[in-house]
C-alpha cells in the first residue's frame, strides 16, 4: 500500500522574514483585525502592526498546516519513561543543545560570543533562522532534545488583542505533539496522579493527551457560561487585563484527589492560579502544573514556588520567551 507522501516539504514562506499568518482560513462573518491598542495588561506583542480597528465578529479559524504529514515519518519509540536524561547534541562544542532548524540557543547556557552563547558564525545562522521560525510539519530532527518542537510555534500576526504567540501549530506535528506531552510528563514519572485537568481551551489538547498517556481521566476547567451542570466559579484576570471567570463541575473532584493541571501557556499566571483555586476549593490536591512555558512573571514565579512544575523550554531560551521574543528582531 503506498505511503502518504509528505510534499511539498517546506512552508512556502520558510526562509523569509515575512509573517505569513497561520490562521489562513476563517469561517463566519469575517474577522476584522483588532484595535492597535490593547487593554491594560497587554504589551507583549511584538509583531507587525495590525490594520483595521473594528472588534472581531464571531468566527471560526483554524491553523492551516502546509502539508498533511500523517504517516510520513516513522515514529521513534515513545520517550516517556524510556529516557533517564537528555544528552547534549553530539558535536556541540559546549556539549549542549544545537537547534539548527530554528536557531534557538545552541548550548543552552548564557554568555559566550553572543547572547545565545554560541560562536559568531553560528549566531548569524541563528539570527537568520529566527526570522523564519517555522519547521515544516513533516521534519523530525535526528536528535529530539527537550523543546525541539517549539520551533513549530507561530508568532502573532494579528495585533495586541491576541496572545503574542500561538503554540498550537506544534500540535499539527505528530512527533512534536508526542514529544511535547512527554516533556510535560517527564518530571512527574512515578508521582501519584489521579486525574488530569486541562484549562479551556488550548489546555484541553495537551491535558487530554497527557491523560491518555497516563491512562487517567480528564477534567475540563472551563471558561464560564458553558457547563450546564452545577459548577464552582472563580474570577481571575489574565494577560489581556480583562476580568474573566473560570468554572469547574463540582461532581468530579473528591477530597484528596491528586490532579495534574495542564494548560498551553502561563503568562501572568492568572488563569492557572484560578484553576489551582478551583481544584483546592473542591478539596483536590494539585499534584503539579504543566504548561509549554511558564513565564518568569510574578504569577509564574508564584506557581513555580508552590507547586511542582513541568514545561518544555530549555533554560537558554526561557529569557527570550519572558521578553516575548520569537523571531522578530
Ligand atoms: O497566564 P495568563 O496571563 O493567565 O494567560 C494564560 C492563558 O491564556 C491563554 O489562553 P486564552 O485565554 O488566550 O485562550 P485559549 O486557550 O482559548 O486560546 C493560555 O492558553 C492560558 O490559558
Ligand atoms: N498561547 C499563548 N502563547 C504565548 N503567550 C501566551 N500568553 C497567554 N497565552 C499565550
Amino acid at each position: 500500500m503506498p505511503q502518504p507522501q509528505c510534499s511539498p516539504p517546506r512552508n512556502r514562506l520558510a526562509g523569509t522574514a515575512e509573517p505569513c499568518g497561520d490562521t489562513l482560513l476563517a469561517l463566519g462573518q469575517g474577522s476584522r483585525l483588532a484595535p492597535a491598542q490593547g487593554p491594560a495588561g497587554r504589551g507583549g506583542w511584538r509583531g507587525p502592526s495590525a490594520a483595521g480597528a473594528a472588534p472581531a465578529q464571531l468566527s471560526l479559524s483554524v491553523t492551516l498546516p502546509m502539508t498533511v504529514p500523517l504517516g510520513s515519518a516513522s515514529p521513534p519509540a515513545p520517550r516517556y519513561g524510556a529516557e533517564p536524561g537528555r544528552a547534549g547534541t553530539p558535536g556541540c562544542p559546549r556539549g549542549g543543545f544545537e537547534w539548527g532548524e530554528w536557531g534557538a540557543p545552541s548550548c543552552g547556557e548564557p554568555g559566550g560570543d553572543c547572547r545565545w552563547g554560541v560562536s559568531p558564525p553560528l549566531h548569524a545562522q541563528c539570527s537568520q533562522n529566527l526570522r523564519s521560525p517555522r519547521m515544516d510539519l513533516c521534519h523530525v530532527p535526528a536528535t529530539r532534545e527537550k523543546g525541539w518542537y517549539l520551533a513549530l510555534m507561530a508568532p502573532n500576526v494579528k495585533g495586541p488583542n491576541y496572545a503574542w504567540l500561538d503554540p498550537s501549530r506544534l500540535y499539527c506535528h505528530p512527533q512534536g505533539l508526542q514529544d511535547c506531552v512527554a516533556d510535560l510528563l517527564q518530571p512527574f514519572q512515578g508521582d501519584p496522579i489521579d486525574m488530569v485537568a486541562g484549562i479551556d481551551a488550548m489546555g484541553f489538547i495537551l491535558g487530554a493527551a497527557a491523560a491518555a498517556v497516563l491512562q487517567k481521566g480528564f477534567l475540563a476547567i472551563r471558561k464560564a457560561g458553558h457547563l450546564c451542570v452545577q459548577t464552582l466559579a472563580q474570577p481571575y484576570t489574565d494577560y489581556s487585563g480583562r476580568e474573566k471567570v473560570m468554572e469547574v463541575r463540582t461532581d468530579a473532584v473528591s477530597p484528596g484527589l491528586r490532579i495534574l493541571l495542564v494548560d498551553q501557556w502561563v503568562e501572568t499566571g492568572g488563569t492557572m492560579r484560578a484553576a489551582i483555586q478551583l481544584v483546592e476549593r473542591l478539596g483536590g490536591v494539585v499534584a503539579g502544573v504543566a504548561a509549554i512555558c511558564i513565564e518568569d512573571s510574578e504569577g509564574g514565579r508564584w506557581i513555580r514556588e508552590r507547586y511542582k512544575c513541568a514545561h518544555c523550554v530549555p533554560p537558554g531560551l526561557q529569557p527570550r520567551f519572558d521578553r516575548h521574543q520569537f523571531g522578530w528582531d
